[in-house]
């Protein structure tokens, strides 16, 4: 396949950012009229192994059609954004895309990681698709804790060979996706030894299967890791090493170098390594929105078409829309999908900036990046998780068919609560930036994510019904829960904990502090979109805006009332101010909520669901779908006459 990129010779050229600049209207109809890439038959009724095979065979179509469409000069690396993120992307590979990473993970850190030299030998071979990569990072033994992996690169100056192993079993790759029978090629995150000495890990490209044949070379095992509670066709891997060989210049070496001699030349910060992770957590707040628009429009057009029950004794049975109780499921989920719209697109500006900066040496700023990317993809996956789910339930036992696409989808974004850093995990990454701050309070007057910690605490927030009061309520919040984690952890140390101890041991205070520092920062971008817009859009919109703006606020405001108790002079007769505000919104948005999920424009296609089609034939659908069930194929099945009749007519 023959695609062109060109790698700039410019040192701080920010190579990640130039993929997702929108230069040209995507054209969904080029790939979703294509036959070949329909599936014939629903992929729940595939085998495990057919459903690879068919992924496999959609991939490569889909790509070829992206390649295609950028040699004929439509579009550029937006094309990609759109066919694997999750709107054309799950469409076509409902259970996951078995080379994404190859494009999400394998090219950026090529991009990200590598000389310029390196950059040249390896990006065009990868953009060609003459080799397809994967990222190896996680082991049996070691997710997270990414200091701790086992598998070894240790160079060899006789050879100016690094040769990686993996002594033990739990040192075994495990989960990379595409690695299982996909991938040829890989980055490797191993353990760097030269001269005697462990230094960090660091990241190698390695082959892994015959460029022809593809079969394993020599001393690589691997293999796929088996059947998962959703993305079944994205061949997630294992891979042992038994002492493989690499040429010397196979280590990435941007950051940090391994010269001929085995001398060793440190990065200028270790934590540029992690560079692809930042990447991939900023992508995936959009990718959460996405989801969610999903679910979202699913769930409403639904409950506009689904008649239930009774409100009144003589009236006939409502929409389900109608009940209010619904529209709690619903309409504060369409908020979140507005709300993370615009924080996704904030913290990619942000990203951008930041990158550009680090090309040119200058890494003030990535700390406060890193732990921005970590609280937004963590409140955001986990947001989309629970959203999906509310909505799922709220379609009630069709939501739990898989014709309704919820299920699938709910596989799909939960998954991502866990992959590219646990939520958990991250969120002690983002109070460990906050504390540190909090200590240190003249660094907080610069940081535009932090500067409200310098004042917040001290700041008399009265309670009134408006977004800014929530606003600062929630930074009041966020400020009194630092410095209350920050007194306790400090306590566990004067009582003669360690400090690691006294962190473990406070650490369910940091996590929540965390985590009303990220819905601060997302009411807040939510806020701003919302100001700017307000005077480049009819008077009707902006107060459909608005009202979207404040049923997040007040949402996310009622979601920590006890804080706000504890934190801000909020008093009860203020929850029951907040309570009322927000049923005054549902009922405000109720008449635009099918309006407002049409404006997300996914089509009928995207949705892949019987309940959420845009003509609403909600039974119809779902009756067809059932006749595709290969049991419906013939009227007796053989399992009657083998097990059940005897059974039946067996005298027990
Ligand atoms: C070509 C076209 C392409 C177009 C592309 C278009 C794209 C668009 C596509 C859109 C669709 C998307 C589809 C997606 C599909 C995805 C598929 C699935 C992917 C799933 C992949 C994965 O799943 S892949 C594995 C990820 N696996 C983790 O995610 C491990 C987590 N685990 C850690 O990440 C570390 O283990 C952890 C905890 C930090 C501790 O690391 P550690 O122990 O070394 O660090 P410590 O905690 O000791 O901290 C020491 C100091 O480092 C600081 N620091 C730490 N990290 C830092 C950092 N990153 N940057 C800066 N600073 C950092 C920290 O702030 C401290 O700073 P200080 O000392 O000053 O306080
Ligand atoms: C679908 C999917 C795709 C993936 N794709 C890839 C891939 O392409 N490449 C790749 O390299 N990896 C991939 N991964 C691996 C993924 O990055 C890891 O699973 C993830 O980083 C979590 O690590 P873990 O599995 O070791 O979880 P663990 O760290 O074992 O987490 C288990 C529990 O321990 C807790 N915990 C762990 N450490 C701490 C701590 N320090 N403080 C408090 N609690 C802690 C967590 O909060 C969690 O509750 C994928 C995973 C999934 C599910």
């Amino acid at each position: 396949m023959s695609a062109k990129v060109v790698v700039s010779k410019r040192r701080n050229v920010n190579r990640q950012a130039i993929f997702l600049i929108t230069l040209w209207p995507f054209p969904e109809d080029f790939f979703l009229s294509d036959p070949e890439l329909k599936s014939k038959v629903p992929l729940e009724y595939l085998s495990h192994k057919e459903k690879y095979e068919e992924a496999v065979r959609k991939a490569c179509l889909l790509f070829r059609k992206v390649i295609q469409l950028q040699n004929e000069g439509k579009g550029g690396m937006d094309n990609f954004r759109e066919v694997l993120g999750g709107q054309l992307g799950s469409a076509i590979l409902p259970d996951g895309n078995p080379i994404t990473l190859h494009y999400v993970m394998f090219i950026p850190t090529l991009m990200g990681q590598g000389t310029i030299e390196q950059q040249a030998e390896w990006i065009q071979k990868a953009w060609n698709c003459d080799i397809i990569g994967t990222y190896a990072q996680t082991e049996l033994g070691h997710g997270t804790f990414i200091r701790g992996l086992e598998t070894v690169a240790k160079y060899d100056p006789k050879t100016e060979e690094f040769v990686l192993h993996s002594p033990t079993l739990t040192a075994y790759k495990w989960w990379p996706g595409g690695l299982g029978h996909s991938a040829n090629y890989a980055v490797v995150v191993a353990q760097l030894y030269t001269q005697g000495k462990c230094h960090g890990i660091h990241p190698f490209v390695v082959q892994l299967r015959d460029e022809e044949t593809h079969e394993p070379l020599p001393g690589i095992k691997i293999g796929e890791i088996g059947c998962k509670l959703g993305m079944n066709s994205t061949n997630n891997g294992y891979l042992g090493f038994d002492n493989v060989r690499i040429p010397r210049n196979y280590m990435l070496m941007k950051n940090s170098q391994v010269l001929p001699d085995g001398t060793y030349v440190k990065s200028p910060s270790s934590k540029l390594t992690y560079g692809t992770m930042i990447f991939v957590r900023v992508v995936l707040v959009q990718d959460a929105a996405t989801y969610l628009k999903k679910a979202s429009i699913i769930a409403t057009r639904y409950s506009a078409i689904r008649h239930q029950s009774q409100i009144k004794p003589d009236q006939p049975e409502p929409q389900i829309l109608d009940y209010v109780t619904q529209q709690y499921k619903l309409f504060p989920n369409i908020a979140s999908c507005f709300a993370f719209q615009y924080a996704a697109t904030w913290l990619w500006d942000t990203y951008n900036n930041i990158t550009e900066e680090l090309e040119t040496g200058q890494l003030d700023n990535l700390p406060e990046l890193h732990a921005t990317a970590c609280v937004l993809k963590a409140v955001s996956t986990a947001d989309a998780a629970q959203g999906v789910e509310m909505l799922r339930l709220a379609c009630g036992g069709h939501g739990y068919m898989t014709a309704s696409n919820l299920p699938s989808t709910y596989g799909l974004v939960t998954a991502m609560c866990t992959y590219e850093g646990e939520n958990t995990v991250l969120l002690l990454q983002t109070a460990r930036f906050l504390v540190k701050m909090w200590q240190n309070k003249t660094n907080v007057y610069k940081l535009p994510t932090m500067k409200y910690l310098a004042t917040a605490l001290n700041r008399a927030t009265p309670f009134e019904k408006s977004v800014e009061w929530v606003i600062a309520a929630l930074q009041k919040t966020a400020a009194g829960k630092i410095d209350l984690a920050n007194r306790h952890l400090n306590e566990r140390v004067a009582k003669g904990q360690s400090y690691e101890d006294a962190w473990n041991n406070t650490s369910i205070e940091l996590v929540s502090a965390a985590e009303v520092h990220g819905r601060t920062i997302i009411v807040e971008q939510f806020y701003n979109t919302v100001q700017g817009y307000k005077s480049r859009v009819s008077k009707e919109l902006g107060t459909v805006l608005e009202q979207l703006l404040q049923l997040y606020a007040v949402n996310a405001a009622l979601r920590c009332t006890g804080d706000f108790l504890r934190f801000t002079e909020v008093l009860g007769k203020d929850i029951t101010v907040l309570q009322t505000w927000l049923e005054e919104l549902l009922s405000q948005i109720r008449p635009n909520a099918v309006g407002l999920v049409d404006s997300f424009d996914m089509r009928d296609e995207i949705l892949s669901s019987a309940l959420g089609c845009y003509d609403g034939n909600v039974y119809e659908r779902l009756f067809n779908e059932a006749q595709k069930s290969p049991l419906n194929a013939e009227p007796v099945n053989k399992s009657y006459n083998l097990y059940l009749k005897p059974f039946i007519k067996a005298q027990l």
